[in-house]
C-alpha cells in the first residue's frame, strides 16, 4: 500500500495528512498554526509545514507529496532565491488602490473590467496577486527593483520541499496560477504584458503543470532534523493547487454541487467545463485540479466572524451555536452586515460590520449570535445566486471548512441557501485533495483515484426567505472605517 502526503498551507494553519494512496485510509496527520496578520513571512509557513510534517510522523515512507495552499499571496524572491518581503497575503486590502488603477489602465467603467475579464478571466480586486506587484511598484520601488521572481505560498513550498533548487525549477499549477491575474485560464497561458503592466517590467514565473505532471522530487535534506543526505528521498512533488481547488478536488465535487467553504474567507464554487469571464468581478474564473475550471465567489469574511461574535459575547464556539439556534430564524429582524476584515465581494475594501434592528428585544446574546451566522452566510448566499447567474447548477451545497463545524451555521444554512445542504465528516479537505492529487501522480492511473468522504451529514433545505430579504435592506448601511485601524 504505497502511502501519499497532502499539505494543506491556509491562512490560520498548515494541515499534513498522510493517506493510503489507493483506498484513501487516513493513516496519520499533523498541524500547525501560522501567525495572525495580513502579511507574513513565508518563513512562518515553512517552520509550521515542517511541523506539522513531524506531528504526521514524516515524509520517508511516502511515495508523494503535494501542497495546497491559500491563493494569491504574493512571494516575491530576489536572484539567490531569498524571500524579499513578507508576503501579502489574499486578505490584505492595501492594493485597492491599485486593482482600481490596473481595471481603469484598460479601459472606463465596463470596457477596463470586459478586457480583464476576458484576458485572465476575473477582474483584479484586491486580492490578487497581479495588484500587490503594482502596489510594490509604486510604495516599495527599492523592494520591486529586486525582485527576479514571483511565486505563490503553494509554489514555494513546493520549491522548498524540493531543496530550492534555482529559480528556473518553480513550478505551479492551473488551479492557483488562475488567481495570480497574469494566467489565462481560458489559452493556459501567462500574460506577460498584463505582469509588466502592473511591476514595470517582467520577472520570472513558475512553470504551470498540468493535474498529473510532477514538480520535481522531494529533497528530505531541507527538512530540518531529517538527518538526511542533500538530495536524498525518492517522493514525487505533485503539482500542488490553490486551496479551493483542491478542496473541491478532495470531497470530489460533481455537477450540481455547490462547495461551500467556510473558513477565513468564505467560499462558494462549482467544477465547470468551461471557462468563466464575468465583467461584474463578481465571479472568478478560475481552474480546477482536474483541467476543468473553478468559478469562484469570495469573501473576506466567513469564520472570523464567528469568531468575532464569540469573544464579543465572551462564550466559546459550541456556546455561540447553542445561542444561535435559541433564537428564531431571522433573529426577529436584527442583522449583522460582517464587513469586519472590509469585503471583496461585493468590492468594499474599507467597509465595515454593522448591526441594525436593535430593539429591546433583540438586545439579547442569543439574537447577537443569531445576527452573526446569518449575516456571514446571507452573503454567501448572494455568492451562490451570482454563482447560479453563470451557470452553475444548484442541485446541494457541500459545506466544509472550520466554520461548517458549527451545529448552528450547519443548521442554518438549509434556511439561508434554500437548497439541500451535505456536510462531509470534520476533515482537511484541503489537504486530502492534494493527496488525492499526489496519489493520482503515484499510481499513474488515468483517472484520479475514487476516494468518497463517507458519512456525510445532511440537511433538507428548509427556505426562510424573510432573513435574506431583510439582509438584502441592510447590506448597503454601513460606514467605511476610519483611516487608521
Ligand atoms: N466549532 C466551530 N464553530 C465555529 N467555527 C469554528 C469551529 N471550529 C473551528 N472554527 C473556525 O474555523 C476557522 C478555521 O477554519 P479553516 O478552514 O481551517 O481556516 P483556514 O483554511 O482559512 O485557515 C477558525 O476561524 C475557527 O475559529
Ligand atoms: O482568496 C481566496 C480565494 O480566491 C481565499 O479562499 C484564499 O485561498 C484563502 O483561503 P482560506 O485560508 O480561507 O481557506
Amino acid at each position: 500500500m504505497p502511502l501519499v502526503a497532502g499539505v494543506d498551507s491556509s491562512t490560520q494553519s498548515c494541515k499534513v495528512v498522510v493517506r493510503d494512496a489507493e483506498t484513501g485510509a487516513l493513516v496519520r496527520q499533523g498541524r500547525a498554526s501560522h501567525p495572525d496578520g495580513t502579511e507574513v513571512d513565508p518563513s512562518a509557513w515553512w517552520s509550521a509545514l515542517q511541523t506539522a510534517i513531524d506531528a504526521a510522523g514524516g515524509l520517508t515512507d511516502v511515495a508523494a507529496v503535494s501542497v495546497g495552499g491559500q491563493q494569491h499571496g504574493m512571494v516575491c524572491l530576489d536572484e539567490a532565491g531569498e524571500v524579499i518581503r513578507p508576503a501579502l497575503l489574499w486578505n490584505d486590502t492595501r492594493s485597492a488602490g491599485a486593482a482600481a488603477e490596473l481595471v481603469q489602465e484598460a479601459g472606463e467603467g465596463q470596457a477596463g473590467r470586459r478586457f480583464w475579464a476576458d484576458a485572465v478571466g476575473s477582474v483584479p480586486v484586491a486580492s490578487f496577486t497581479v495588484t500587490k506587484l503594482r502596489w510594490l511598484a509604486r510604495n516599495e520601488p527599492a523592494n520591486a527593483a529586486r525582485v527576479a521572481a514571483v511565486c505563490l505560498p503553494h509554489d514555494w513550498l513546493t520549491w522548498r520541499l524540493a531543496g530550492a533548487p534555482g529559480l528556473d525549477a518553480l513550478r505551479t499549477d492551473r488551479s492557483d496560477a488562475s488567481g495570480t491575474g497574469y494566467w489565462s485560464p481560458a489559452t493556459g497561458e501567462y500574460r506577460p504584458d498584463l505582469l509588466e503592466q502592473a511591476l514595470g517590467r517582467v520577472v520570472r514565473v513558475p512553470t504551470v503543470l498540468g493535474p498529473t505532471e510532477a514538480a520535481g522530487h522531494l529533497d528530505l535534506a531541507a527538512l530540518s532534523g531529517s538527518g538526511a543526505a542533500p538530495g536524498s528521498g525518492a517522493a514525487l512533488l505533485g503539482p500542488g493547487a490553490g486551496d479551493n481547488a483542491a478542496a473541491g478536488f478532495g470531497v470530489g465535487a460533481r455537477p450540481g454541487d455547490v462547495v461551500v467553504s467556510i473558513g477565513t474567507s468564505g467560499t462558494v464554487f462549482s467544477v465547470a467545463d468551461t471557462p468563466a469571464a464575468d465583467p461584474s468581478g463578481i465571479v472568478a474564473g478560475f481552474a480546477d485540479v482536474t483541467g476543468r475550471f473553478l468559478p469562484l465567489v469570495c469573501t473576506l469574511n466567513a469564520a472570523r466572524v464567528l469568531d468575532a461574535a464569540a469573544a464579543m459575547l465572551r462564550v466559546g464556539l459550541d456556546e455561540l451555536a447553542d445561542l444561535a439556534l435559541a433564537a428564531p430564524p431571522g433573529a426577529d429582524g436584527l442583522v449583522m452586515v460582517p464587513y469586519l476584515e472590509g469585503e471583496r465581494t461585493p468590492n468594499r475594501p474599507d467597509a465595515t460590520g454593522a448591526v441594525h434592528g436593535l430593539t429591546l428585544r433583540t438586545s439579547t446574546p442569543a439574537h447577537l449570535a443569531r445576527a452573526a451566522v446569518e449575516g456571514m452566510l446571507c452573503a454567501l448566499a448572494d455568492g451562490l445566486d451570482a454563482l447560479a447567474a453563470h451557470g452553475a447548477e444548484v442541485r446541494r451545497v457541500i459545506l466544509v471548512g472550520g466554520g461548517a463545524r458549527s451545529a448552528a451555521v450547519r443548521r442554518i444554512a438549509a434556511q439561508v441557501f434554500g437548497c439541500p445542504v451535505v456536510v462531509p465528516p470534520p476533515g482537511e479537505y484541503v489537504a486530502d485533495g492534494a493527496a488525492r492529487q499526489a496519489a493520482w501522480l503515484a499510481l499513474g492511473t488515468g483517472e484520479a483515484p475514487s476516494w468518497t468522504p463517507s458519512g456525510v451529514e445532511e440537511y433538507a433545505a428548509e427556505p426562510v426567505p424573510g432573513i435574506r430579504e431583510r439582509y438584502a435592506q441592510a447590506r448597503e448601511l454601513h460606514l467605511d472605517r476610519l483611516a487608521k485601524g
